[in-house]
């Protein structure tokens, strides 16, 4: 089997993958600020034969983990964000600063679609822009849903928005705190992502596939008006497409990948950013 971690700054995310099938077998969450524990219904070491991990959690969190594999696990795999890779040149001024998982998602997204537009919906929303040639030309980086709320600090954490209330109901003025604070924070995240989508692909002059993926990516799709598709397996794609093993990650294909969106016109984007620049 192999395992494939997702360290977040909210949760580590793992999946065991059948090494000859490539079926994914299970999958699950622990909280990253916790030690990574076995038994903390994380998979039986025994069973792997190989990790591959992407983290953005502080150095310390990593190097106790993979140390901890390294103890069980004969091939361990650690991501790190590069100068190059996969045909993908490193938009950032510091390639290494760029956190792994948003190098993992636009390797992926690239791989997928070309030139694309990734965002990820976790602790912090960040906003990735690849060109057609491969070009990252760096991105945005707002705070995810929850951290918007508890920089509120009006005791609505906890309640999260529901995923099957209908989006406009969320457009809705709230009329109680917590549908205030959720509907706030809603519009924040979908208009951000609307208007930098636009302004970005009226600057390069090409309109991108956009892939959303990170634990917020349902509730957040809902709003993002954007042609899109929801991969939530993309940052694990990375992982795939950076460390093939399986005989179908070696033909390319990783797993969950959506079918690629079609974008719009340029001519519509541009027209979409003239009106709203009217308003
Ligand atoms: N089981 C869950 N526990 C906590 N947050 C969750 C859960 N499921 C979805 N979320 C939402 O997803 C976000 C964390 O998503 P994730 O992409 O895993 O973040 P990160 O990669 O930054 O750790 C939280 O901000 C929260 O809004
Ligand atoms: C921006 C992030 C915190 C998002 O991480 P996440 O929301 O997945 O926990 C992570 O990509 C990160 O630590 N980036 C390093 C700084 C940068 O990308 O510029
Ligand atoms: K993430």
């Amino acid at each position: 089997m192999i395992l494939d971690l997702d360290i977040g700054n909210t949760l580590s995310k793992w999946r065991l993958k059948d090494a000859e099938s490539s079926e994914i077998r299970s999958r699950g969450a622990v909280w990253t600020r916790e030690e990574w524990r076995p038994g903390a219904d994380i998979p039986d070491l025994d069973v792997v034969e190989a990790v591959r991990i992407s983290s953005v959690a502080r150095a310390a969190v990593l190097e106790e983990t993979v140390a901890l594999l390294r103890r069980r696990v004969r091939n361990v795999h650690v991501a790190h964000s590069t100068q190059e890779a996969l045909g993908v040149v490193n938009g950032y001024e510091e390639p290494g600063r760029l956190g792994v998982d948003r190098w993992m998602g636009a390797l992926a997204g690239y791989q997928l679609a070309g030139g694309c537009c990734a965002v990820d919906c976790g602790s912090a929303i960040t906003i990735d822009f690849v060109l057609p040639g491969g070009q990252h030309l760096g991105g945005f980086i707002i705070p995810g849903l929850r951290l918007m709320k508890e920089s509120l600090k009006l005791g609505t954490r906890n309640v999260a928005i529901d995923p099957e209330s209908e989006a406009d109901e969320l457009l809705e003025p709230g009329r109680r705190t917590v549908d205030a604070v959720n509907h706030g924070i809603y519009m924040a995240a979908v208009s951000a992502i609307n208007r930098i989508y636009s302004e970005v692909c009226d600057q390069e002059g090409v309109a991108l596939p956009m892939l959303l993926t990170g634990g917020d990516a349902r509730v957040v799709s809902r709003g993002v008006q954007v042609p899109h598709a929801v991969w939530p397996d993309m940052v694990y794609g990375g992982l795939e497409a950076c460390f093939p093993m399986t005989f179908a990650e070696r033909a390319g294909k990783m797993s969950g990948a959506p079918r690629v969106p079609e974008p719009v016109a340029l001519e519509k984007i541009r027209a979409g950013l003239a009106f709203s620049m009217l308003l």
